[in-house]
């Protein structure tokens, strides 16, 4: 009979430290490093224990103990407590580098690449798993580009900035008050937009142009909002804008699965799963609308193609 994985941890825990169930009949377990290396430790008596009081310490015990699953709730009080864990001595080393980031790299596009990248990855590395493809479409590391993508979840940057690309989100500007993440925004050099206030717009899209002829590439989310329903919002025009007058590419980049991790409105639960990033070829062009109509026909397309899929697999 195969082995089954058992989730005893109130997340999804990294492949080379998964507790395995173990063969009919038997109530031994096993943590299996880098699979391959087996060996019993003090926890195996625990879930025997834990298995003989659910049940026999037969093989229907075993199941019931694979269902033991944290709730999405305690895996949202985990998550946030690892991202704050996991952000202080990055947030000490941003303000302890940023003079010198402000005489030597004005426009951040050397500096700090590694600091977002390593602090995403330890937040999200425990909670859930990211599939990365279409890694060969990325412009290389240091030429400017404008990145777009579909918008689900507070948590969609944290996949973005697993790699380790310097770009400049455009952010709400009540983002930029939180503590900690929006003081790290401001000095990353990203660029806040009011809502509604059409010279912030224009503001925005003017210091883009501004970080792109330098040598900076800018994120957008084009739909300027989360998608409450899992469905493709509308496009703004402003990253289309910024793209087609300074003649870089447009990157858009697909995200799935981030929504059903933590939906808009449900900021308190982590619940399992898993994220796939879609990086798409890049666009080029000197017609906003055009750029706008084809970034998002790409991202409509592959959110259909990989629901389908999602449907065939259940
Ligand atoms: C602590 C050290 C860490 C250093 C790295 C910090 C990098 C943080 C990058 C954060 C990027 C955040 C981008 C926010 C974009 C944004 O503002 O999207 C708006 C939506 O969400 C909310 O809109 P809504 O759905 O209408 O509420």
């Amino acid at each position: 009979m195969q082995l089954s994985t058992l989730s005893l941890f109130p997340f999804s825990v990294p492949k080379f430290l998964h507790i395995k169930a173990s063969r009919e009949g038997e109530s031994r377990c096993y943590f299996t490093l880098n699979q391959g290396f087996n060996r019993s430790n003090k926890l195996s008596r625990y879930i025997v224990i834990r298995s003989q009081l659910a049940g026999t310490g037969i093989l229907d015990a075993t199941n019931s103990l694979s269902e033991i699953k944290p709730s999405p709730k305690f895996r949202g009080v985990c998550f946030y407590g690892m991202t704050v864990m996991a952000g202080v001595l990055p947030f000490g080393i941003l303000i302890v580098a940023h003079p010198l980031a402000l005489i030597f790299d004005p426009y951040k596009t050397k500096f700090y690449n590694l600091i977002p990248k390593l602090w995403a990855t330890a937040s999200i590395a425990p909670f859930f798993d990211i599939e990365l493809e279409g890694l060969e479409n990325l412009p290389p590391q240091n030429a400017p580009a404008v990145y777009v993508s579909n918008h689900q979840s507070i948590i969609d940057f944290y996949p973005l900035l697993t790699l380790g690309r310097s770009f400049k989100f455009i952010g709400k500007n009540t983002v930029f008050l939180y503590p900690g993440i929006g003081w790290a925004m401001y000095i990353l050099g990203m660029i806040p937009v009011k809502r509604m206030d059409i010279r912030s717009h224009l503001e925005a899209v003017r210091r883009c142009m501004d970080l792109v002829r330098n040598g900076a590439s800018v994120f957008f989310f084009p739909e300027g909002t989360r998608s409450k329903d899992g469905k493709l919002g509308d496009f703004k025009k402003g990253a289309f804008t910024v793209a087609a007058k300074t003649g870089v590419p447009v990157i858009p980049m697909t995200l799935i699965g981030t929504g059903e991790i933590m939906p808009a409105g449900m900021e308190h639960v982590v619940n399992s799963g898993s994220v796939k990033l879609i990086i798409h070829k890049p666009i080029k062009g000197n017609d906003p609308e055009i750029l706008r109509q084809l970034a998002r026909n790409t991202i409509l397309d592959t959110l259909s193609i990989e629901a389908q899929k999602k449907k065939r697999l259940s």
